[in-house]
């Protein structure tokens, strides 16, 4: 059995002796981070991976990711706070130090963990692994960080709000400033946009998201994860929502049938699969498919179809295969550069452009995204996104659809790069209004003819879709 760890709930919270071994649950999250911040990995890969090798389950496993996301999103927040309780620069404490911070900063401020409790356990966890002299280092800013708590720190080191709402937001909700002003502006272009709306989206992104999944069509239904223990999504006729436990656990998902996907994944996919479509509908393109989530989902949409799927890299056009394995209809998976088409032009009925993207939308289950990415980054991918979209439009058939999705509101990766193609296009495509093909009463969809979702309004990660016909 593991031993519990300091300051959990329902345990002995006396604080640990000096010299405790550290808890395991602890030492799981700090190994974690450390990876999220060394090597780019993403903590929903390596956190369930550790969770298993280490057997770590139920509440030590609560626990653990509590407290690596907990982490991981508040980091703009506790970086501050640490800031003004470290006598140098953040950038010149040695990363494991700084992780080490972080972790003990989120027990102190965000979590119902006695302050002592917090502290010794975060110096127990320290001397383990960088030794007694910075132990003590993290001892002695801890008791600093424990000082006030999250509102008093913010009214200490945030700007205010009045003369400074962006710069707030950023530290109170712990996203860089320039995504907080990307946000804005893309609320903005979808009805919204208030700095209170604004704050309503920056918590969303800091909640923890319910595990949806998708009964792929032709292979599952949603009534089976209901019975169990599942209960219908609240969009999409193929989504069920998973209170609790680990998704993996459920046959379904384990066969293939089913599978973790966010309602907004499978909204976009289906708004394609509806749209209506005049003359043939027999060839169907995904040109950006791995890991094939919506590729699965097409392809139990249209069995009367053949479902071509592309995906650049290898390793995750295997998983496409995998993912269409046990699909009905026909399809195949190519790895092959979607700019340099390796089919014929002008053939297809429907192409899908689920295009490579800052991830801006998906926070809440990727939060160490907002750190990593950088402004810069964007017109990079947006370049990328303008010539995958040009590919998507030569191989549609005059009539047939595109859609071009992204998992980010970013106007310049979604709304900028479709009027630009479509400016160059010269009246040879044209927006399709994709309001209808979302469930009736499904609210704040905007303006249209393009559909952004969002976190705070509908409960899905903020996809766009710009659905578009050729015309010429
Ligand atoms: C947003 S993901 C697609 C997600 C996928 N549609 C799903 O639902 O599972 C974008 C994918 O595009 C791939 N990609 C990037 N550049 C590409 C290119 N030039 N041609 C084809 N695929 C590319 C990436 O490797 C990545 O797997």
């Amino acid at each position: 059995m593991t031993r519990r760890p300091a300051g959990y709930p329902r345990q002995n919270r006396r604080p640990a002796p000096r010299g405790t071994r550290p808890d395991p649950a602890r030492r799981l999250a700090y190994e974690v981070l450390r990876a999220v911040h060394d090597r780019d990995a993403y903590a929903n890969l390596v956190l369930p991976a550790l969770l298993r090798e280490r057997g770590l389950e139920g509440r030590d496993a609560a626990f653990a990711t509590e407290l690596t996301y907990g982490t991981l999103r508040g980091q703009g927040t506790y970086d501050v706070v640490l800031g003004a309780c470290v006598d140098r620069p953040l950038d010149q404490v040695d990363p494991p130090l700084l992780d080490l911070l972080r972790l003990g900063a989120h027990q102190l401020l965000a979590m119902r963990v006695p302050a002592h409790a917090a502290v010794s356990a975060t110096v127990d966890l320290a001397r383990a692994v960088t030794g007694e002299g910075r132990a003590k280092f993290v001892n002695a800013v801890l008791r600093r960080v424990a000082a006030r708590d999250l509102e008093g720190w913010l009214g200490e080191v945030a700007p205010p709000y009045a003369t400074d709402p962006a710069g707030h937001l950023a530290v109170a909700h712990a996203h860089p400033r320039w995504v907080v002003n990307a946000l804005r502006d893309a609320l903005t272009a979808a009805g919204g946009g208030s700095w209170e709306e604004t704050a309503d989206l920056l918590r969303a992104d800091n909640l923890r998201p319910q595990v949806t999944l998708v009964a792929r069509p032709g292979q599952a239904e949603v009534a089976e994860l209901v019975g169990l223990g599942a209960e219908p999504g609240r969009w999409s006729p193929y989504a069920a929502v998973l209170p609790e436990g680990d998704p993996h656990a459920l046959e379904p998902v384990r066969a293939g049938r089913a599978a973790v996907q966010d309602e907004g994944s499978q909204l976009v996919a289906l708004a394609l699969a509806r749209a209506p479509l005049v003359g043939p509908d027999a060839r169907w393109l995904d040109l950006c498919a791995g890991p094939g989530g919506k590729a699965a989902l097409l392809a139990g949409l249209a069995p009367g179809a053949d479902l071509l799927a592309v995906e650049l890299q290898p390793h995750r056009a295997r998983l496409v295969s995998r993912a269409l394995a046990h699909a009905p209809g026909r399809h195949q998976v190519v790895v092959a550069d979607g700019r340099d088409p390796a089919w014929r032009t002008g053939v297809f009925d429907r192409v899908l452009l689920d295009a490579p993207c800052t991830g801006l939308g998906a926070l809440r289950r990727r939060p160490e995204v907002r750190w990593r990415r950088r402004p810069e980054d964007v017109p990079e991918l947006a370049r990328l996104q303008r010539e995958l979209l040009r590919s998507a439009l030569d191989a549609v058939r005059p009539g047939g659809l595109v859609a071009y999705v992204t998992c980010s509101p970013h106007l310049a990766e979604t709304r900028v790069v479709v009027d630009d193609v479509l400016g160059e296009r010269a009246g040879g495509v044209a927006y399709v209004d994709a309001r209808p093909l979302f469930p009736a009463g499904m609210p704040d969809l905007g303006p249209g003819p393009v559909v952004q979702l969002w976190p705070h309004r509908h409960g899905t990660d903020a996809m766009f879709l710009a659905l578009l016909r050729r015309v010429g």
